[in-house]
């Protein structure tokens, strides 16, 4: 993966025509969800990158770690981290090519598409920033499903008069890789001298190779479909995989307009707010209680199937809460003891704590039932007042 993602990259850059040769043309290079499995080993080849003079690491978690120790490679491209929305402009500007990686990875027995609900509003939001801060840049989508997250990159760049067709690109060079490996193993020949076209998308079947046509030595789609040469089994395939394909780009389609021409219905310029205890904190339990490391909450496995670090959250991964934004396009809101500025409650804020009570510990010594001080919702709701009065101080009574 990690190799054919690069090469592809590199391969933009080149028919460019940028020159590779270090000193001269200045390309800047941005990768969105750099921190994550896919997002590192790029950020490495992208420093190793002669065509590449300045590259912008950006993710919501862990950049900091990920760009300092890119930045370490003896290459001339400079390295600079970006983490949360805050810095995405600065990420961006001005990026000759754009990589996204960011979203989540499918774990087993998923398919590509069961990724479109949390990965939809993802590449929608960065899709939505690159037309605004670096609207010529060539965009690279890695994302899954590409079926679907390319279409919505396409729609949003529309609706932003940025759209060019022969500047995005999703990611299938996988694909074409796999293909010649297993071409070649099979055929008990040299892997450098297999060329197998693989047309029609990035899952299930939807992937074609077209054994039938190894010997042309090209990877041209419209070359390969022209020429008629196609066995039986590679005509039924194409046909199968027509109504799939479809499916999946007017999905995609069909979400980029839901979400940005109707934000009653996606929701998505709206505030929300959360209140409860350990089934909705979604991170404030470490502000109140500090970083101890008894605290399981505060120490992986908490946190690592999703967001790969304890979040607070006490959970391996998302809470309801989560899935709940997802599903409606919201972003996350922020936990609301990590903030201070009205900007930073911009979409609202979680006033849950782990170990919350409805009740306050007053309501029950009243009743003799002996009781320390704990989180009640009391506190939540004072929590909520103070907001209401930094967000909207004059409206308040
Ligand atoms: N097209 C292709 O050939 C391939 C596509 N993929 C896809 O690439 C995606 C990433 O895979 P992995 O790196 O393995 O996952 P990962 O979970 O290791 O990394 C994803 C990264 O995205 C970040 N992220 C999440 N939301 C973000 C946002 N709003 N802005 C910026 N960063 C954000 C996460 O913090 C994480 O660091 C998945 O959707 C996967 O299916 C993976 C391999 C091949
Ligand atoms: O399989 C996945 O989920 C990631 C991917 O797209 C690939 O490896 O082709």
């Amino acid at each position: 993966m990690r190799p054919s993602v690069m090469r592809s990259a590199a391969q933009l850059l080149r028919r460019r025509n940028y020159s590779s040769a270090s000193g001269q043309q200045a390309r800047k290079v941005a990768i969105l969800g750099a921190a994550g499995g896919i997002g590192q080993p790029l950020s490495l080849l992208m420093k190793l990158n002669p065509l590449v003079s300045s590259l912008s690491l950006y993710d919501i978690a862990a950049t900091p770690g990920v760009a300092a120790d890119v930045s370490h490679i003896n290459s001339p491209a400079l390295v600079k981290g970006f983490m949360a929305d805050d810095q995405l402009a600065e990420a961006l500007d001005g990026a000759d090519l754009v990589i996204i990686p960011a979203g989540v990875p499918r774990k087993p027995g998923m398919t590509r598409d069961d990724l479109f609900n949390i990965n939809a509003g993802i590449v929608k939001n960065l899709c939505t920033a690159i037309a605004k801060y670096c609207p010529n840049a060539l965009v690279n989508m890695i994302s899954n499903p590409v079926n679907s997250t390319v279409p919505i990159a396409a729609e949003v760049f529309k609706k932003a008069g940025t759209y060019d067709e022969k500047r995005l690109f999703g990611v299938t060079t996988l694909d074409v890789v796999r293909a010649r490996t297993f071409y070649a193993g099979k055929a008990n020949v040299d892997v450098n001298t297999v060329d197998v076209p693989v047309v029609g998308g990035h899952a299930g079947i939807t992937i074609l190779p077209l054994f039938s046509q190894v010997r042309l030595g090209k990877n041209g789609v419209e070359e390969v479909l022209g020429l008629g040469q196609l066995t039986q089994f590679e005509k039924d395939g194409l046909e199968a995989l027509k109504g799939e394909l479809k499916s999946s780009i007017e999905k995609g389609v069909a979400f980029s307009h839901c979400s940005t021409d109707a934000p009653d219905m996606r929701f998505s310029s709206c505030q929300y707010d959360i209140f409860g205890d350990s089934l909705a904190d979604t991170g404030n339990f470490p502000f109140l209680y500090g970083n101890d490391s008894r605290e399981p909450a505060l120490r992986t496995p908490y946190g690592e199937t999703f967001f790969r670090r304890a979040t607070g959250r006490f959970s391996d991964g998302r809470l309801i809460v989560d899935f709940i934004a997802d599903t409606m396009g919201l972003p996350f809101v922020r936990p609301y003891l990590s903030g201070r500025t009205a900007e930073d409650f911009a979409s609202g804020a979680n006033f849950a704590v782990g170990g919350a009570m409805a009740l306050g510990p007053d309501f029950f010594r009243g009743r003799g039932v002996p009781m320390g001080d704990r989180m009640h919702l009391g506190v939540e709701m004072k929590w909520f007042h103070d907001l209401l009065d930094l967000l909207c101080p004059a409206d308040r009574y």
